[in-house]
């Protein structure tokens, strides 16, 4: 078997994590160690694995509040499990298509002790979930315009997106003016999160989802 190289975890881990950072860790080992044998990350992962991936991710759990989080598109894990591991307190149910990152979800959240993960295998499009969410994030998913008709339905009267975004956050934002409209979406704004943690920032979209007789 080939030596995988995986970053060495930054300071920055124990402040996001607090008393979970031993669970983060152990997620962050097994991503890296057998994250590219199972079809999840790339070979060039490993090595900025946590600066990358799961900081990137752990940066946006201050962002939800107790309730029900829906992560759309959660592959790897990310940022569904990585929240789920740092925010006890909130419900997560994790949305992704493909089996094989399902089975990898599954045996994760069984292997960390994860008692706050629902796993629902769909495209977000085609879920029925029993109750409607309060908060859904997404990473990596697909451009903000084709994301909000698969994340805002999701959503109760009032919910909120919190959508993680590259530095091209605000020509998707423009681009997408039409489904901001559409789907009743108000008070949309970016933060900007890690500055002065992180070597690399996070940008999320958040926005609330007003239904028309709400
Ligand atoms: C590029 S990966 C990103 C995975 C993860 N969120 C991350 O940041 O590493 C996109 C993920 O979205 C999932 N996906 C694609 N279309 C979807 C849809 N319509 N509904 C839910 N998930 C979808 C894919 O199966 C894949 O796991």
């Amino acid at each position: 078997m080939r030596d995988i190289t995986i970053e060495a975890e930054p300071a920055a881990a124990a402040v996001l994590a607090g008393d979970r950072a031993d669970v983060l860790r152990r997620f962050a080992d097994n991503l890296g160690r057998f994250g590219e044998e199972r079809g999840l990350i790339g070979p060039l992962e490993p090595p900025r694995l946590w600066s990358r991936h799961i900081l990137n991710s752990a940066i946006i759990a201050p962002l939800l509040r107790p309730g029900r989080v829906g992560d759309i598109g959660t592959g790897a894990g990310l940022p569904g499990l990585v929240l789920a591991i740092i925010r006890p307190d909130v419900d997560f149910v994790l949305i992704e298509p493909m089996e094989r990152r399902v089975a990898w979800l599954e045996e994760q959240s069984e292997e960390l002790g994860l008692e706050n993960v629902t796993i629902v295998r769909s495209r977000a499009e085609d879920v029925r979930l029993d109750l409607p969410l309060d908060q859904v994030t997404a990473r990596a998913v697909s451009a903000l315009r084709t994301l909000l008709p698969l994340t805002a339905p999701l959503l109760r009267n009032g919910g909120e997106l919190v959508l993680m975004k590259g530095a091209s956050v605000d020509a998707e934002i423009a681009a997408a003016e039409k489904q901001l409209r559409k789907f009743k979406v108000s008070g949309v704004r970016v933060d900007v999160l890690g500055e002065g943690l992180l070597d690399d920032v996070t940008r999320v979209v958040r926005g609330i989802v007003r239904a028309t007789d709400g």
